[in-house]
């Protein structure tokens, strides 16, 4: 962003402002508030301690994403939580979920983690469904729920109706904003549409204290405050798909600053009392916008119109329990920002994950598409392929790099972390890995016939490049992985979250039909490739230059 000369900051306006739900009426649709009080008492309960099991357990970790090339440390901890074999992907990094644990598996004597982190799994899972019934029975312009009345459990809305508006006075604002333009998902090539009830299938939990990070980002366009989320557009959803978000406000973990924060909070509250008293306002409503009154600085949503500098930001400040839902297009059409508040927080945000290609049985499937190529002599038990033409073949390699890159190397990175709370995850891995081993024997087998001269050339120099190319891309992402598992960020984390350069082999392990680094085989490709006068001019075009 480029501000003007005087470095001036685009407005926003907070609750208190006067504007403020006409702004939302007309530039933020699509965003609802459902207070805290109009949630079942117990699903908080259940909610807020299964919050708290999971720190406790530790299960709440950051991420080590990928921006712009470089790996960075997300300031929130986080855990992903859905439907059995979902994954989600963001800022390059394929989540697995941890299933909802939804059945008691108990009696059947299956043991993948222990009661209280399925209690907790399970709550989750509750509050789910309850997103899923509650965002298809809004009604279109519904903005703020407050009230549950009806035994249908049908929340009645209360719109807010409010005179008078401020005229946005910006003037010549020239917005630059690489990040945005970045950080936008791109769609899909064939969008998967949101239609029919909705189905929440995976929520990303959120945890940060705020007191325990030692420099969280300024919102830098409007000065709204220290971000503990920068802005972003919600990646690999449904599209139209809406998000559902609970937020739960908390103590820290560490009791001495429990202690500290009881006297802030203690303070604060008596004098909010004492003001309440005098002047009948409470201090919510006193609040300023920025979100800090006399002592107490309230968690905030940021948002804002992507690519426009004239429509103010909005900001959502959010008591404990309170939830938010962003419907329509509002995802796509905005951007939004959490502002970090004086305490803990944790947060809980529903989604339609987009995963075609993003579930365990989809890439289950894919290896065994591949697998089907493969011909195991049941005597010798020596390998074969079955099909040779080259689409085949390159169809396989595909899957080769799709479950080495986008699965096997994506689960070891995160570490051990998965295992470690669940063992969901571990059987279906050793399988895929399993597959891709066989894999390996293909490729091996491929490149054999690539290199045997007794075969027809024209055939021959198909599947060299073919395979040259799905070696070179295979090539590229290992080295890929090995400099992110071992970079100085990667070394900071405990020996139980660092990441694993999984798979990984030695250059003379009798286990492996390849070698890891395939640079010797990429050039005996090559110069194979080199016989071939259509290839050569061709590469010469490009190598040259
Ligand atoms: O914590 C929240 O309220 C929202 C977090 C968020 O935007 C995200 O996780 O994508
Ligand atoms: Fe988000």
């Amino acid at each position: 962003l480029k501000t003007n000369s005087d470095n001036q900051k685009i407005p926003f306006l907070g609750p208190t402002e006067r504007g403020f739900q006409q702004l939302w009426d007309s530039s933020y649709t699509g965003l609802v508030l459902r207070r805290s009080c109009s949630l079942p008492v117990d699903l908080h309960a259940k909610v807020e301690a299964a919050f708290l099991t999971l720190r406790k357990k530790g299960s709440l970790l950051r991420d080590l994403v990928r921006v712009r090339d470089r790996d960075v440390f997300t300031a929130v901890s986080r855990a992903l939580l859905g439907e059995p074999g979902h994954t989600y992907r963001y800022l390059d990094t394929r989540l697995f979920a941890i299933p909802w644990h939804s059945e008691d598996n108990e009696l059947k004597g299956e043991t993948c983690c222990d009661p209280d982190f399925r209690a907790a799994c399970k709550a989750l899972w509750e509050l789910n469904n309850f997103f899923c019934s509650d965002v298809s029975q809004l009604k279109e312009g519904d903005r703020l729920v407050q009230d549950s009345k009806n035994s249908e459990g049908v929340d009645s809305e209360s719109r807010q109706s409010e005179e008078g508006d401020t005229e946005s006075n910006l003037s010549d604002y020239h917005i630059e904003d690489k990040e945005n333009r970045e950080s936008r998902c791109s769609p899909p090539s064939s969008p998967v549409l949101c239609s029919g009830p909705v189905q929440f299938n995976v929520t990303l939990l959120n945890y940060m204290d705020p007191a325990a990070m030692s420099q969280l980002k300024e919102e830098p366009y409007y000065g709204m405050g220290k971000m503990a989320v920068g802005w972003h557009h919600d990646e690999n959803l449904v599209t139209h798909s809406p998000v559902a978000v609970y937020s739960f406000r908390c103590w820290p973990a560490e009791p001495n600053l429990v202690f500290s924060l009881c006297l802030v909070r203690m303070e604060g509250e008596r004098r909010a009392e004492k003001a309440v008293t005098e002047t009948g306002i409470s201090e919510q409503t006193s609040e300023s916008s920025e979100g800090s009154s006399s002592e107490r600085t309230f968690w905030r949503i940021g948002l804002k119109v992507a690519w426009d500098i004239h429509t103010p930001g909005l900001i959502l400040p959010l008591e404990s329990g309170d939830c938010y839902y962003m419907r329509d297009d509002l995802n796509t059409t905005h951007q939004h920002c959490v502002l970090a508040g004086d305490t803990a927080r944790f947060s809980s945000t529903h989604r339609v994950a987009e995963c075609s290609r993003g579930t365990l049985a989809y890439i289950q499937t894919r290896c065994q598409e591949a697998l089907s190529n493969l011909c195991t002599d049941p005597e010798t038990g020596s390998h074969s392929l079955l099909a040779l033409l080259p689409t085949t073949l390159q169809h396989c390699e595909e899957i080769h790099n799709e479950v080495e890159f986008e699965w096997l190397r994506q689960y070891w990175f995160q570490g051990r972390r998965y295992t470690r709370f669940c063992s969901w995850w571990s059987g279906p891995m050793e399988q895929l890995e399993n597959d891709w081993r066989l894999m390996e024997t293909m490729t091996k087998l491929f490149l054999a016939m690539v290199e045997d001269d007794g075969r027809a050339e024209d055939n021959r120099r198909d599947m060299a490049e073919t395979l040259l190319s799905a070696l070179t891309d295979r090539h590229q992402q290992r080295q890929t992985w090995r400099d992110r598992c071992h970079s100085t960020l990667a070394q900071t984390l405990p020996p139980e979250e660092a990441p694993v350069d999984r798979p990984f082999w030695g250059v003379d392990d009798p286990s492996m039909p390849l070698p890891f680094d395939l640079a010797d085989i990429i050039n005996r490709v090559e110069s194979l490739l080199w016989r071939w006068p259509q290839f050569r001019s061709c590469l010469c075009l490009l190598c040259v230059t």
